[in-house]
Order: structure tokens, then C-alpha cells, then sequence
């Protein structure tokens, strides 16, 4: 990690006295998939609450990698994932339902064949959410979780009775939103969560995506291609060449003075980035 040609941007992964506190990290995390050259070498980046980490870099360059080890379906195959300053044990609920996932492509991430209300009642029933009771109880406290979810999504309560197939890209998008929001957890990982949409849903979905961070306390950390995507969302990013870090810091730096050449050219590729640079 670091920013070449100017000191100052390139916090590190563990918390520092006064610094708002990290809620998930990579601590020079090195991955390779079976068998396979290095995909990260040396990764640090910091979560912190209630400001967003984008992770932005060329195709290949290890993003959808370093979400996968934060989201802990993955494990490094050296350093660590640490969340509230704790390595990540396999298998910890606490963990599992603070941190969720918002896959890119709301076609294949929800299950045909299910009803809405399972779908996004899914994460209560995995990770044991609902209060102990009889059938009938549980049933009626999934369904008031599934429709405040679909609520915070702007999807009226009657959804939770349909098929994925009756809805549009955009509303599918937020169905695959509530259920990760129905756990009520801290983190959200979105990896390209409105690349497969057209540009005013994505808009609007960006858009419902930041009015549910400041509303649940929620921090994004989001893959993107597009940078107005990552100004809207994120207060900080990360940009990532070939598997390391070659600077972070706050959006509005990164973004709008880069340091490093590997971001300039990016930014250079990005037709939007003008209009990126200056919501700082
Ligand atoms: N399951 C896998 N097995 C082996 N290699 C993989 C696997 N998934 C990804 N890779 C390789 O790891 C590297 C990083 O891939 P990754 O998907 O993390 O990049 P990315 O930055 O998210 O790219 P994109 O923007 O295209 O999604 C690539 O060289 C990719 O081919």
C-alpha cells in the first residue's frame, strides 16, 4: 500500500488513537486460488464504520478476490480479515449476520423457483434469527421482518408472494437488497450491484443504497467500475493494480488529485470521471 510521489495517503489497517474505529479490515492479506499464481499480495484496507470503501481497479486486478476474503468465503492465504479488531473465526453467526452480501447480477442471485418472502427471509432462518416459538409464531415474525425489509427497499408487503420473474431488473436489484438488509447487519459487500441495470434504475438504486446507509448505520463497501457510482457511496477508496493496493485514502483525494500513475490512467479511461472528481 502505498502513494507514490506525495506522503499522507495510506492509512493502515489497524486502528490508530482517536481514528474511527475500523469494522472490518484486511491486514497484509495475500490469496491464491488452488494451484494459481498470487491473486493478492500484501492487501490492507480499512472499513470504517459509517464511511464507505470502494475498491476500484482494472478488471482482474483482485476486487471481487478481496471482497470474497471480507465476506469471509474465502480465507487468505496469508494475513488476516479482522472484524472489530478480531480475526475472523469460520462459521461465526456474529459475523455472518453483521456482514452481507449484494451480488452484481439480480437474474441469477435469487432462486427462481422461490417466493419473494423466502428469499429474503432466507438470512433469518440461516443464521437462526427468529426468536424460539411455534411454527405459526416464527412464520408471522418472518413476515413482519420480510415486509419492514422490502419496505426500506420502497417494495410493497404483497411482493413477498411473488416470483422473482415478475419483476424488473431494478426491483429484483432491491429484493436482492432486502435480503441483505433483513439481518439488520453493519456492513454491506456490493460487488458491481448496478452494473447489470439501465442508467436511471441504477440511479435509483444507488440512490436507495445510500439512503439506507445513513438510515440502518450501515457501511458500504462496493465494487465499481463506475466512479460517480463510487463518489455517491463511498467516503473512501482503495484502488487496486494487479493485486496490491497502490493508494487509498479519502474518495474525494483519490478521485479528485490522484498520486499514483496506475489511478491517473484509470481515472483517464473513465469518461465520467470529471463529474466524479467533483462531488467531493
Ligand atoms: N475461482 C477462481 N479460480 C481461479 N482463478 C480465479 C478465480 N476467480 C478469479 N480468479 C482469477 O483471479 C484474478 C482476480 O480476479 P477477480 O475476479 O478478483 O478480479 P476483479 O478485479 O474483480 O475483476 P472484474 O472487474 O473483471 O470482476 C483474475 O486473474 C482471475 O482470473
Amino acid at each position: 500500500m502505498t502513494r507514490a510521489g506525495a506522503g499522507g495517503r495510506a492509512p493502515s489497517a489497524g486502528p490508530t488513537s482517536g481514528a474511527p474505529p475500523a469494522v472490518l479490515a484486511a491486514h497484509e492479506v495475500g490469496f491464491a486460488y488452488r494451484g494459481g499464481r498470487p491473486v493478492l499480495e500484501d492487501v490492507s484496507v480499512t472499513v470504517t464504520a459509517g464511511r464507505g470503501l470502494a475498491l476500484v481497479g482494472e478488471s482482474g486486478a483482485g476486487k471481487t478476490t478481496l471482497l470474497r476474503l471480507l465476506l469471509g468465503l474465502d480465507r487468505p492465504t496469508s494475513g488476516r480479515v479482522l472484524f472489530d479488531g478480531a480475526a475472523v473465526a469460520p462459521g461465526d453467526r456474529a459475523f455472518r449476520r453483521a456482514v452481507q452480501p449484494v451480488f452484481q447480477d439480480p437474474y441469477s442471485s435469487l432462486d427462481p423457483r422461490r417466493r419473494v418472502g423466502r428469499i429474503v427471509s432466507e438470512p433469518l432462518r440461516s443464521l437462526g434469527l427468529l426468536a424460539p416459538g411455534s411454527r405459526a409464531e416464527r412464520r408471522d415474525e418472518a413476515g413482519r421482518r420480510v415486509a419492514e425489509a422490502l419496505a426500506s427497499v420502497g417494495l410493497p408487503p404483497d411482493a413477498a408472494r411473488r416470483y422473482p420473474h415478475e419483476f424488473s431488473g431494478g426491483q429484483r436489484q432491491r429484493i436482492a437488497i432486502a435480503r441483505a438488509v433483513v439481518s439488520r447487519p453493519r456492513v454491506l459487500l456490493a460487488d458491481e450491484p448496478v452494473s447489470a441495470l439501465d442508467v436511471t434504475t441504477r440511479i435509483r438504486v444507488v440512490e436507495l443504497l445510500g439512503r439506507l446507509a445513513e438510515s440502518h448505520g450501515l457501511t458500504v463497501v462496493v465494487v465499481s467500475h463506475d466512479l460517480s457510482v463510487v463518489a455517491a457511496l463511498c467516503a473512501d477508496t482503495a484502488i487496486i493494480e494487479r493485486g496490491r493496493v497502490v493508494e487509498q485514502g479519502p474518495t474525494a483525494d483519490v478521485l479528485g488529485s490522484p498520486a499514483h500513475p496506475y489511478t491517473r490512467k484509470l481515472l483517464e479511461s473513465v469518461p465520467r470521471l470529471s463529474r466524479a472528481a467533483r462531488l467531493r
